[in-house]
């Protein structure tokens, strides 16, 4: 870091734990401090597969940030949204219709939820190369805490995970983390390519009985991620469930200082089905969290734009126990920036129809049905 002094900002106090005895899902805690010797390593290869094919959500601890640290960064993660007037966030909304590109806020009530209610949840998205677009004058300072914050999320995250998933199914440890690079050969390259990462900012605000109601207290609907891994830094207030094999939504935990890693559709893509895209979606809070924000920081890693999502024919453990392909033949599957593109820019804007199955809707995308789970 270029200074020693970080600029100072209003502390964001997070909600206390809740009392509620809640359903929680049972994850698997993966320890990364245990990835440096051999003999860990291996361990956390069959830790995770076993996460992944069963939960499909696990916990990270170990990565390498203190609390203090992590305190900080959700410091920094409130300043978009109640540091920037909302004047100035209007100059800095996201043109996802138009480009597919998330880069900028999105405020409240873009998105349509269920009965006519839309969404009270604003985001703020900064590529992880924070230099490609301007931000709001309140988060300039702060901008190479940011890059940090992508930077370690991409180093020590991301990367070991991509290394284990391949490990995972017998390929070579890089086969992943080759198709998600954080820089390419020269920075000028990457410039006018896209790789696809971005850092999420997401405050959730409370909602009126009314809203609650006509969307039977559903505040992001079931879905899966359209990445390959999608990184969430653990906050108190509980709202995330995951739909668990046996049909039943599980609350997903707060653990101090921990993250929760799941994985999206692009990973199902190339593992064929085997790193199955977990379905989750946002409810309101238990009562003794519901006055309270929810403030979030996520980085969600797509592999990089020019990647075709075949399954990974290669893999011996893939031969052995069979692949599911979504696109029949596998050179009809799609690119990234296509799949990405146009996932992005339909989210939250479509009418969707009913699907056969009970309280599922569907649209159909890049040739993908996409499903919505209520
Ligand atoms: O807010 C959360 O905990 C999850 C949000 C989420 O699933 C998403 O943004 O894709
Ligand atoms: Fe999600």
């Amino acid at each position: 870091m270029p200074s020693l002094t970080v600029p100072h900002i209003p502390h964001y106090e997070p909600a206390p734990a809740t009392n509620e005895a809640l359903d929680y899902a049972d994850l698997a805690i993966i320890d990364l401090s245990n990835f440096v010797t051999p003999e860990g390593r291996a361990q956390l290869v069959l830790q995770l597969r076993e996460a992944m094919t069963s939960k499909g959500f696990f916990y990270v601890v170990g990565h390498g940030y203190s609390k203090e640290q992590m305190e900080r960064m959700f410091d920094i993660a409130d300043v978009p949204f109640s540091q920037v007037s909302d004047e100035e966030k209007e100059k800095y909304v996201a043109q996802t219709k138009q480009t597919g590109s998330y880069q900028g806020y999105k405020l409240r009530q873009y998105w349509h939820i269920d009965g006519g209610v839309r969404d009270q949840v604003e985001n703020y998205n900064i590529h992880r190369d924070i230099s490609r677009r301007a931000h709001p004058e309140a988060l300039r300072p702060l901008l190479p805490e940011i890059r940090q914050l992508a930077h370690h999320s991409h180093m020590n995250v991301l990367s070991p995970i991509l290394r284990l998933m391949a490990l995972g199914l017998e390929l070579p440890e890089d086969t992943l983390l080759n198709i998600h690079r954080w820089e390419t050969d020269s920075e000028t390259y990457s410039k006018s390519r896209y790789l696809p990462r971005l850092v999420r900012y997401m405050k959730y605000h409370p909602r009126s009985p009314e809203e609650e109601e006509k969307t039977k207290n559903v505040w992001l609907k079931g879905h899966t991620d359209i990445g390959s891994i999608s990184i969430l830094y653990s906050q108190p207030v509980a709202a995330l469930q995951i739909l668990a094999r046996d049909g039943t939504w599980k609350w997903i935990k707060h653990i101090d200082n921990a993250i929760v890693v799941n994985a999206g559709d692009a990973m199902d893509f190339l593992s064929g089905g085997f790193y199955r895209a977990t379905i989750h979606r946002v409810v309101q809070p238990p009562p003794d969290q519901r006055q309270y924000t929810r403030l979030g920081i996520f980085y969600f890693c797509m592999p990089d734009d020019d990647v075709k999502l075949a399954p990974l024919v290669a893999s011996p453990l893939l031969q052995r126990v069979g692949i599911k392909r979504r696109f029949e033949k596998d050179e009809d599957a799609p690119l990234v920036a296509e799949w990405r593109k146009s996932r992005t820019s339909a989210y939250g804007q479509s009418v969707l129809s009913k699907s056969k199955e009970k309280g599922v809707e569907e649209e159909v995308i890049a040739g993908v049905v996409v499903k919505h789970y209520n």
